[in-house]
């Protein structure tokens, strides 16, 4: 992020590829521009947030007329740096490692995955979803310092080993979908994601908090 960029609370600039993502709709169909009450149908998060939100960009609806399309597309733009691509690379290619190399968040053009890794001879030397898997033997020489980067999909038990690579390589974020819980220098931003977690806050507001 560039910065001559506002600072924007973490909570607002979370919301930004919600926001981004259903502008970029919007503009394609022609739209030039949008009521908070639209935006709040179609991104699921109330018009008053909305129009905190946007008052950080510096974008103030109009009563009668809304937001202007193209304004905050372009904010939104230089925002979150859609120009410059941020490269990943993904470490194990196994089930849920191929799952992303074959998506490769296509919808979110600005990070994309330009390498892997594995130990399986079955993969190395392969491509997949046009990735080009390497041996994790060759890190230190693949991973370069314009890959700020990594995503861990590899067995619990080499998660930490594999990192404290990383680190020394000079990664800067790690998202981690393993169940090992990492231990990095504070520099270092780890986003750990568990699917059963999620699964079960989810059956809890079912149970606790019906809607309606
Ligand atoms: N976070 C979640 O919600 C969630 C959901 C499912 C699985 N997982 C976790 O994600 C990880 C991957 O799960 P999976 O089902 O894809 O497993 P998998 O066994 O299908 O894939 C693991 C891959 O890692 C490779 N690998 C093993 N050691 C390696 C090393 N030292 N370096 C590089 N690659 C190595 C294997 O060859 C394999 O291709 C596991 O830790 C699993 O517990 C997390």
């Amino acid at each position: 992020m560039s910065n001559e960029q506002p600072k924007i609370p973490q909570a607002t600039a979370k919301r930004l590829p919600l926001y981004y993502r259903f502008l970029k709709n919007l503009h394609a169909s022609g739209k030039q521009r949008v009521s908070s009450a639209e935006l709040s149908e179609a991104v699921k998060v109330d018009p008053a947030t909305i129009r905190r939100d946007f008052s950080y960009f510096g974008a103030l609806g109009k009563k009668g007329y809304g937001y202007n399309v193209n304004y905050l597309l372009s904010f939104f733009r230089k925002t979150l740096d859609q120009d410059e691509v941020t490269e990943v690379a993904l470490f194990g290619v196994g089930n849920l490692g191929t799952a992303f190399l074959n998506y490769n968040f296509s919808k979110n053009n600005n990070t994309k995955i330009v390498m892997a890794f594995d130990v399986d001879e079955r993969k190395v030397g392969t491509e997949v979803g046009g990735v080009p898997v390497y041996h994790l033997d060759e890190l230190e020489d693949r991973l370069h310092e314009g890959i700020p980067v990594a995503i861990l999909t590899v067995p619990a038990h080499v998660a930490q080993w594999i990192t404290d690579r990383l680190v020394q390589r000079g990664i800067k974020g790690i998202l981690n979908f393993t169940p090992a819980r990492l231990n990095v220098p504070k520099h270092i931003r780890v986003h750990h994601i568990d699917l059963a977690v999620e699964l079960q806050s989810l059956v809890y507001f079912l149970k606790n908090y019906p809607l309606e």
